[in-house]
């Protein structure tokens, strides 16, 4: 069988780069080369990639080398990342043909529906890596087929219900908010229906999804024109199979990290510690941190709070400054960005809060960690619901009339979390539940591994 070779491309943000990088070791552990495209600007920000024999790394430029900024139109982005994209793609397949190491499949992550075109007119194998729950792909889906006007309506009325084949009761919090009509991201809806318009153009097309059979059963079955396959969760082998302990970070972070919150955190009792971080992307109003900051200083436990300096590299005016910071500092951490998977495994932390990213969804499973779900964005609601009323890991906050999640709000749901009662125990204990699931799936012989498994096998013979 020839070695098969793959070209990776992934969006360039975090909690995207994150999953890819991690699904391309996991195809080289597989016997498999790797090329992994990005920008040039997320390569100029990665500190350091995977030094990882048969991955190679590619950049091209999205036209926005020195990042996107304040005022930048979004719209024109995604149309340059798609002209240059496309033409980066393309040169890379025919060059390495060429060279005799033809590429033998093309997988892209979301975001970049494109990339699809150029594998069908280069005659190229591919498949979408989805980095979300196969249930935000099905809502999407429902979306694109009869229920448009459901969905998108649904923000007029909130507490009223919204019933989707085959899946749980949802109301307008629980849904993708790009899809609802109160989105002022305008340049997504397009994009996400390009992205399921490339899906249709192929018959059964294969989605490999970053989740794993247990976790999603029914959501992965329930789009019958496609093939999904849960793969995940991507999260590097030392915790989780614990097959490769060198393989402990993802390898390719866009921020730099403080050095000195883990002899902080060991210096803290087992369990006691609430780690709060939103992510890679969301920028709170500075009403909301001080709420945050509020609610954490009232449940007297210490915190480790993730605040991202600011990406124009702008200092933090006056005005910004929190009213606490002083007490913060006293009774907790903050951090510009830290190794999240380090910090959720260590034996201080007690609770999660968090924005409900997938991929921080997925580590909270993964380690164990009950979580206070704060969802703002994008799959983040649908993420919160399946977190609080599928898995019952976590308790989700409530927003007041002014989206504002309230200190008090905060301090009740910290509680519940990390406080021992009976709710707090049942929270622990199912947390636990689907970290082994979680383990059981990506060892040799388990679902996502066998999955995968045959995915390459497959690609592979293809090609002999
Ligand atoms: O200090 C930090 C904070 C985060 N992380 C990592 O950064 C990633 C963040 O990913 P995620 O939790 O998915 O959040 P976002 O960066 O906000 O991800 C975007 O992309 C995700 C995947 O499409 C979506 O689910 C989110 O809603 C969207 O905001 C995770 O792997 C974290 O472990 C760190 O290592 N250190």
């Amino acid at each position: 069988m020839v070695r098969p070779h793959f070209l990776l491309v992934t969006f360039p943000i975090q909690g995207h780069i994150n999953p890819g990088l991690q699904f391309a070791k996991r195809l080289i552990r597989l016997g498999a080369h790797v090329t992994f495209v990005t920008t040039v600007v997320a390569s100029r920000r990665m500190a350091k990639t995977p030094d990882l024999g048969g991955l190679s790394f590619s950049t091209y430029s999205d036209g926005y080398d020195d990042g996107f900024k304040d005022g930048d139109d979004p719209s024109n982005y995604m149309s340059e990342i798609k002209r240059r994209g496309s033409q980066a793609l393309t040169d890379l397949v025919v060059s390495s043909a060429n060279e005799g190491r033809p590429f033998t499949g093309l997988v892209y992550t979301i975001l970049l529906p494109w990339a699809a075109d150029v594998a069908r007119e280069l005659h190229l194998p591919s498949a979408l890596l989805w980095i979300q729950p196969a249930m935000v792909l099905e809502i999407y889906y429902y979306f694109f087929n009869g229920y448009g006007d459901v969905i998108r309506n649904s923000s007029n009325d909130p507490s009223s219900p919204v019933q989707l084949p085959g899946l749980p009761l949802l109301t307008s919090r629980d849904l993708p908010s790009f899809l609802l009509a109160s989105n002022t991201y305008t340049f997504m809806l397009p994009t996400l229906q390009e992205q399921l318009e490339a899906l249709e153009k192929e018959r059964k097309p294969r989605i490999l999804v970053n989740t794993f059979d247990a976790l999603e059963p029914e959501a992965l079955r329930a789009i019958e024109k496609f093939n999904l396959i849960g793969i995940g969760p991507l999260t590097p082998s030392a915790f989780l199979d614990g097959k490769d302990p060198s393989d402990n970070s993802f390898g390719g972070d866009l921020f730099r990290s403080s050095k000195d919150y883990i002899e902080w955190l060991n210096s803290k009792p087992e369990s006691s510690v609430i780690y709060v971080s939103f992510g890679s992307l969301l920028e709170l109003s500075k009403q909301q941190m001080e709420e945050i900051a509020r609610g954490l200083l009232d449940s007297g436990r210490p915190f480790l709070w993730v605040i991202r300096d600011k990406q124009s590299g702008e200092k933090e005016e006056e005005e910004d400054k929190l009213s606490c910071k002083e007490e913060l500092e006293e009774k907790g951490k903050i951090v510009p960005w830290c190794s999240q998977l380090e910090v959720l495994s260590h034996p201080s932390l007690g609770c999660f809060v968090t924005h409900c990213g997938w991929n921080s969804t997925l580590e909270s499973l993964v380690f164990g960690m009950p979580v206070v779900a704060f969802p703002h964005w994008s799959d983040q609601g649908t993420n919160a619901k399946l977190i609080e009323d599928v898995w019952k890991t976590g308790v989700r906050v409530t927003a007041n009339e002014d989206g504002i999640v309230e200190s008090e709000e905060i301090k009740r749901c910290l509680e519940l979390v990390i406080e021992g009662g009976e709710k707090g125990e049942r929270l622990r204990r199912n947390a636990r539940k689907w970290r082994n699931l979680a383990r059981e799936a990506s060892k040799e012989g388990g679902s996502s591994y066998e999955n995968l498994k045959s995915f390459v096998d497959e690609i592979g013979e293809a090609r002999c």
